[in-house]
């Protein structure tokens, strides 16, 4: 089967995007990792299906599948590269739209300077909803890894993710500690895993161990939940600067009850098609 995709990124996160509304697509776990490799496939971090959408106030729905073929509940980076595939694809002219994903609703405005935000929503904070196996919710948690305890944050924005604090972004551990965090027992459905070093209050540099991918170039939920933790640890104001290694994002968040901001590109970097 001839499947017409359009390659692109956010800030260096990169996609493939498909629009199975007109095509119905079905792929399993193996297709997917095959498609995703970056010598034998196309080459992505994440698969981004488009379909209907499912309730009547969404626009469109699209689904998340990440290199290793697990399916994720939200990409926030991801949510900007749909907001803009779908009017460069005609198949909407509105330039605010809502998108839901299985487990996020959000609205998105294409603002003038061709930049992207989002509404990601309230940050779930309670362990049950991360999920993360503690009984209590907490600002912070200490989680044993080799010997050490490590002080980390915990948070969904519909995906979950662990976030500690590191004093040079350019020397952390990400590949030796991301992998152990991220699968750790604590975290039943693993974990999206952030070193956050704090820049000043309204600024931080982020990276990114990814789940089901392992470290990208950025994450939008990934900033988003940085930025909570480090609200919930009075170490950060409401509006902050993420510094990735592929770019920066605009985070904003007033506190617990409220909807996190984010603003960031999206680009397309090629069309293509691909015999599935
Ligand atoms: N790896 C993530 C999904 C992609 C998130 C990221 N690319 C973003 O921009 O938020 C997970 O398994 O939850």
């Amino acid at each position: 089967m001839i499947v017409p995709f359009t390659k692109m990124q956010g800030i260096g996160n990169d996609f493939v995007v498909v629009d199975a509304i007109s095509q119905a697509l079905y792929l399993n776990q193996g297709q997917i990792s095959q498609l995703a490799h970056r010598n034998f496939g196309i080459g992505f971090d994440q698969l981004l299906l488009i379909e209907a959408p499912q309730h009547p106030e969404a626009d469109f729905h699209f689904r998340i599948f990440n290199a290793d073929g697990s399916e994720a509940g939200h990409c926030g980076n991801g949510a900007r590269a749909v907001a803009k595939y779908v009017r460069q694809k005609g198949l909407t002219w509105k330039r605010e739209l809502r998108l839901s994903t299985n487990t996020a609703t959000m609205n998105t405005v294409l603002e003038d300077n061709g930049l992207i935000t989002i509404n990601m929503g309230k940050p779930r904070l309670e362990p049950e909803k991360i999920p993360l196996r503690f009984a209590e919710a907490s600002d912070a948690y200490a989680i044993e890894v080799d010997g050490i305890r490590h002080k980390v944050g915990a948070v969904s924005m519909g995906n979950p993710h662990c976030v500690l604090t590191v004093d040079n972004i350019a020397t952390a551990p990400v590949q030796e500690l991301g992998p152990k965090l991220s699968q750790h027992s604590y975290f039943p459905a693993q974990a999206n895993v952030g070193f956050m070093q704090i820049v000043n209050p309204e600024e931080i540099k982020l990276r990114v161990f990814e789940r089901g991918v392992g470290e990208t170039l950025a994450c939008g939920t990934g900033a988003c939940a940085a930025v909570v933790v480090g609200r919930l640890q009075n170490l950060l104001k409401e509006k902050v600067k993420v510094g990735l290694p592929g770019g920066s994002l605009w985070i904003r968040w007033e506190g617990k009850g409220h909807q996190v901001y984010m603003t960031g590109p999206a680009k397309v970097v090629f069309e293509g098609q691909i015999d599935i």
